[in-house]
């Protein structure tokens, strides 16, 4: 049997930027009506691939073609026109847009405000968000007002109702959690089933296991492999993505329990969350989780100062303390990576060591020294570790890549010297090699005596890493499981139901 031609086929696709060689004679080719899988580490070119499919990066060399025909002087425009859609990394929405208006409205007519306007668009959205992900989202809400993972489900969406022939998800699931992942993945195989043509980036390779029928790996800016799923292990493809293989990607901390260095008694911020209490001890690592609106994420808000709580009480190493700010909570002992890192954490246009700087200036000791060596040369340890791809220390943080750039700034911040870490989602978007690092990092805090508070959609991860999980379901926490004899079957029941643990947990925080 001959197979069909393929619905797009870049070939031999040369791109540099400066000293950096992003693509080399790299190739994509796609079948029609299947879910191709895209994997390779951070910085392996596999955005640049894509951009040069959308108009975004012109190529030095190399062809594409589309429906056999050949393309070229591509534009963002014309990628749309020929059916060609993209669900970047980045949020493209406008921020002060209504749900509706995001959904079926072009940009330059968001103006309007109109009651009954407004009204039906609303009811489409409803229909629209229902039909392909079995939700609805607050009634004339905003852009801005939703959650990163609300936000991407509204760009998926409208990149659905356009009827694309074939769509690109970039890490689509990389701020979703497990109910919204699965309702994707239900949509992706609907697509499938329609004859739509995906394309799928990720770091999850368990995903890409799942959802893909053939995965193109990439490495250096080349694509060094073409394996299909159902015939090749995880173990496989990662090995052929880092060309080692990577062993203990969970390795335990040898930290015993020690004091209490973070309580919380009681805290609530109504609606999100109320009555909230949990400790966090000396070497302990302790998970957060809970489904979009569980709370889960306005508690670890409220922990960096971001959000007011309006009862309970905080205490680091026994003192009340109140963290109205990032800033107050940073003086507390706390150091903080956010989910925002593009926002919150990084200046884009400094270089690596600039931005690994930053995070040493006003870091003062107990004893009142400025402690800004010890720092650096962990973060230089950090970026060595992280093997962050960049032409060198001096490159601007805008020119690496998405992942590279969230390795500056966990490094920048797991090198700062601190009481407690909370990290909101840490691996999100890193490649694999690097996932096993910050694990790595994350034990030896804990063996230098801190305690670490993470918040994660990832239920592997949490049980790879944490001594315990805290399960949160609407506004309070459920229970708390004992990591070394839970599933994450028991872990995502509780986020689901709200049922409390079984046997093999305990309820105590
Ligand atoms: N505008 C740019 N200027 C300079 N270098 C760039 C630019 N865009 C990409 N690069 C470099 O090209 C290489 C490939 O980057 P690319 O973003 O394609 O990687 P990626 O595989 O998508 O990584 P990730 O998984 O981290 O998103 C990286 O070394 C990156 O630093």
């Amino acid at each position: 049997m001959t197979s069909p031609p393929p619905l797009l086929a870049m070939r031999g696709l040369v791109k540099s930027f400066g000293p950096t060689r992003a693509l080399d004679d790299a190739s994509l080719v796609v079948a029609p009506g299947s879910v191709h899988g895209l994997v390779g580490q951070n910085g392996a070119g596999k955005s640049t691939l894509i951009k040069a499919l959308a108009g975004l990066v012109s190529p030095e060399a190399g062809s594409i073609e589309f429906e056999g025909r050949p393309l070229d002087h591509l534009s963002p425009q014309k990628a749309e026109q020929l059916g060609i859609a993209f669900i970047h990394q980045d949020r493209l929405l406008v921020p002060t847009a209504t749900v509706g208006e995001a959904l079926f409205l072009g940009r330059e007519t968001m103006a309007s405000r109109f009651g009954v306007w407004q009204a039906s668009l609303q009811r489409r959205a409803d229909e629209a968000l229902r039909h392909f992900f079995g939700i609805t989202l607050p009634r004339g809400a905003l852009i801005r007002d939703l959650s990163t993972a609300q936000q991407q489900i509204v760009q998926i969406t409208r990149a659905l109702l356009a009827k694309p022939r074939l769509i690109i998800f970039d890490e689509p699931t990389a701020a979703l959690a497990k109910r919204e992942v699965e309702s994707l993945f239900a949509a992706i195989a609907q697509l499938k089933a329609r004859g739509l043509t995906s394309i799928y980036i990720s770091h999850y390779l368990a995903e890409i296991e799942r959802i893909c029928d053939v995965v193109t790996i990439m490495r250096n800016g080349r694509d060094v492999a073409h394996v299909e799923p159902s015939h090749t292990t995880i173990s496989e493809i990662t090995r052929l993505m880092v060309d080692r293989d990577v062993k203990d990607l969970f390795p335990r901390h040898r930290a015993g329990r020690g004091k209490p260095v973070l309580s919380v008694a009681g805290l609530g911020a109504p609606p999100a969350f109320a009555n909230v209490s949990l400790a966090v001890h000396r070497g302990e690592v302790v998970g957060l989780t809970g489904l979009l609106g569980s709370g889960s994420k306005e508690l670890v808000q409220a922990l960096f100062g971001l959000r007011p709580a309006r009862a309970g009480t905080i205490e680091v190493d026994g003192q009340a303390r109140r963290l109205a700010s990032p800033v107050a909570a940073a003086q507390a002992g706390l150091a903080l990576v956010p989910e925002d890192r593009r926002a919150q954490g990084v200046a884009l246009g400094l270089s690596i060591r600039e931005n690994a700087t930053l995070a040493s200036l006003g870091r003062i000791t107990r004893l009142g020294w400025l402690d800004r060596s010890g720092e650096r040369s962990k973060v230089s340890r950090l970026i060595e570790a992280l093997k962050i791809k960049a032409s060198g220390q001096e490159a601007p943080v805008r020119t690496l890549s998405g992942g590279n750039q969230q390795k500056v700034v966990i490094a920048k911040w797991l090198a700062r010297r601190s009481d407690i870490y909370v990290l909101d989602e840490p691996t999100v978007g890193v490649d694999v090699a690097a996932k096993a690092e910050i694990y790595r990092l994350i034990a030896e805090l804990a063996e230098e005596g801190a305690g670490i508070l993470l918040l994660s959609a990832d239920l592997d991860e949490l049980l790879g890493v944490c001594d315990r999980v805290l399960v949160m379901h609407r506004g309070g926490v459920v229970g708390t499981y004992e990591t070394s004899v839970t599933s994450s079957d028991q872990l995502l029941a509780a986020a689901l139901t709200g049922a409390g643990p079984g046997e093999g947990a305990s309820h105590a925080a």
